[in-house]
């Protein structure tokens, strides 16, 4: 098994409360990874110490041989890690090839320039990659529609189309299906099976067990800061510990 994220020992506090407690990781390259737990387990807390949102107090994060504590985020999209996040971040008033072309930019420049917004239109090698993802999240009709006309399952696959289109090595999603009806989230799984078929290797926080059971090959459960069990899909379901830890919140 070779890993491509190592965590070690990773302890968070805000104030008095102790958000991760020692916290280890071990993502294989090319594998789909689940992190689940119940409300408040640490789940997001530790993604951001992943993408320099937040710096953990003591512990480790290496990425593909490099150190990713103290980088900055773009930096650390710059090793090869891209996100999805909750919220979306994208620019309603632009096109859907527009908005795929800035994390593009991004990724190729180090930082999006504003200045380089006017040459965008010569930018072809970069329009190109752009169209390119917007065809794998199958959105290559739409790519000249403004992003605001999008239905919230369709932001979401543009939000994959900019993180696709930097060629990540290390796909970070968190809640990739939230708010989303039953066809659109069984959508979106197919979607992410195809693109983690191509090797890529993704980490997903996810509290739909039908979203987890469907794409995960390993699973970590964290509760109350700590993993109580990481483990194949399989050995998770019926886990004492895990039942114990969900116990009156969500069940598996
Ligand atoms: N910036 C912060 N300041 C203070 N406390 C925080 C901060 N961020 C998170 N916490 C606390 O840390 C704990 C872990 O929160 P976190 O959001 O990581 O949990 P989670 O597993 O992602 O939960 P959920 O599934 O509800 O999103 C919670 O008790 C939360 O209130």
């Amino acid at each position: 098994m070779s890993s491509i994220l190592k965590v070690q020992g990773i302890n968070k506090h805000f104030g008095g409360l102790h958000a991760l407690n020692n916290v280890n990781l071990d993502v294989e390259q090319g594998k789909v990874h689940a992190i689940i737990g119940p409300n408040g387990a640490g789940k997001s807390t530790l993604l951001n110490c992943f993408i320099g949102r937040l710096t953990p107090d003591t512990g480790t994060v290496d990425f593909d041989g490099t150190s990713l504590i103290g980088l900055k985020p773009h930096e650390i999209n710059q090793t090869g890690v891209s996100r999805v996040f909750q919220t979306p971040e994208i620019f309603t008033e632009l096109t859907l090839l527009e908005n795929v072309m800035i994390p593009a930019l991004a990724k190729r420049d180090g930082a999006f320039k504003p200045s380089l917004w006017s040459s965008m239109a010569g930018e072809t090698e970069i329009r190109d990659q752009a169209m390119n993802a917007l065809s794998e999240v199958n959105m290559g009709g739409k790519a000249g529609m403004t992003a605001a006309s999008l239905s919230r399952g369709d932001k979401r696959r543009l939000e994959l189309a900019m993180a696709l289109v930097q060629n990540p090595k290390l796909l970070l999603l968190d809640e990739p299906t939230a708010g989303m009806a039953r066809a659109d989230t069984n959508a979106t799984i197919d979607l992410l099976k195809t693109i983690s078929g191509k090797g890529l290797t993704m980490v997903i926080i996810e509290h739909d067990m039908h979203v987890v059971f469907s794409l995960a090959e390993k699973i970590s459960v964290l509760a109350q800061g700590t993993v109580i069990v990481e483990d194949l899909p399989e050995k998770i379901k019926g886990h004492p510990k895990v039942q114990e830890a969900y116990l009156g919140g969500a069940h598996l």
